[in-house]
């Protein structure tokens, strides 16, 4: 079905989810920048991208005209002030929001992200604020409600445990027993079991918005690591985050949006100040610190 308001090619709706990381994608390896991108060039093409999306709230614009790239094997952190926008972008990704105007893109191909579910089919895992973790359930029935594995009312907890191990694996998480309560967890350790739960769809890209907001200093360090992993492991991640830390650690590329707008790009070793004052408006906009591509794209850089 075609976007409404948008002329240009059929939109893709969610059938089959995209190559995941470690599989190749068809358009992986070519030229990905465009004239009047705001974000500064990369050398691969993006997995996901957002050409011109524009969201209403009534009478409050929450994000304007808004272009963005994403890369897989990289880190984008999305900044910005209060009610700059942030979590609607990410719920856009998530198919949580629908924009007013603009077009989402998976591998290029226009598609329609109108509910989660069409999101997570396309490839698009997204890890709120509330995790909406069940407390009273165990690690293996919180990573598997509602997608618990056996047949009619027998399920096949052997296997649930097996895959959850071998997914915390993956991640190096260090949960004691994934037959405790969630509630028993640490703020990190719970992080680390949504980001599991969203990793069980192999999405290729990885939205996390605020993952360390309430987490203390042992426990953001487990979550970066996370991170580090993740994009180690080729996936895409967008990173909505007001940490300074976060953003030294692991960003590869830095998207300031201001009053909802991209107010400019940065690279991951731009100074805390400088996105303050991006952040703030102090600079002009699109007077992000020009990168070269390899610097943007971390690809496992050790950062
Ligand atoms: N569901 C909604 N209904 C009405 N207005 C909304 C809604 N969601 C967001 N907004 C408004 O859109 C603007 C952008 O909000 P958004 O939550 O995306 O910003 P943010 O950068 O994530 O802010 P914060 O850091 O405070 O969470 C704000 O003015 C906000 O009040």
């Amino acid at each position: 079905m075609r976007e409404p308001t948008e002329p240009g090619p059929t939109p893709l709706r969610a059938t089959a989810a995209p190559a995941g990381p470690g599989g190749a994608s068809p358009r992986a390896s070519s030229a990905s920048a465009e004239p009047g991108s705001t974000l500064p060039r990369v050398s691969s093409a993006p997995v996901v991208s957002l050409r011109g999306v524009s969201k209403r709230f009534g009478g409050v614009r929450a994000l304007v005209d808004v272009d963005v790239d994403v890369h897989e094997h990289e880190v984008l952190a999305v900044v910005g002030d209060n009610g700059a926008g942030k979590s609607t972008l990410a719920g856009v990704l998530a198919g949580a929001h629908r924009p007013d105007s603009g077009q989402v893109l998976v591998d290029g191909v226009p598609v329609v992200l109108d509910s989660p579910a069409a999101a997570r089919a396309l490839g698009i895992a997204t890890v709120f604020q509330e995790l909406a973790l069940v407390n009273d359930l165990d690690v293996v029935e919180n990573l598997f409600l509602g997608h618990e594995v056996g047949s009619g009312v027998f399920l096949d907890e052997v296997e649930m445990e097996r895959r959850a191990w071998q997914v915390l694996d993956q991640l190096a998480a260090s949960v004691p027993s994934v037959r405790d309560p969630v509630r028993t967890l640490s703020g990190g350790q719970r992080q680390v079991i949504a980001v599991a739960r969203a990793l069980l769809g192999s999405p290729r890209v990885v939205v996390l918005d605020e993952p360390t907001a309430s987490l203390g200093v042992r426990q953001t360090a487990e979550v970066l690591n996370l991170i580090t992993r993740l994009r180690a492991r080729g996936h895409a991640v967008v990173l909505i985050s007001h940490q300074a830390g976060d953003l030294q650690a692991v960003a590869d590329r830095i998207l300031v949006l201001r009053l909802g707008r991209v107010h400019g790009a940065y690279t991951g070793e731009t100074s805390y100040e400088d996105l303050l004052a991006a952040m703030t408006g102090a600079v002009r906009p699109g007077s992000g610190t020009p990168m070269k591509a390899d610097q943007a794209r971390g690809s496992g850089t050790g950062r």
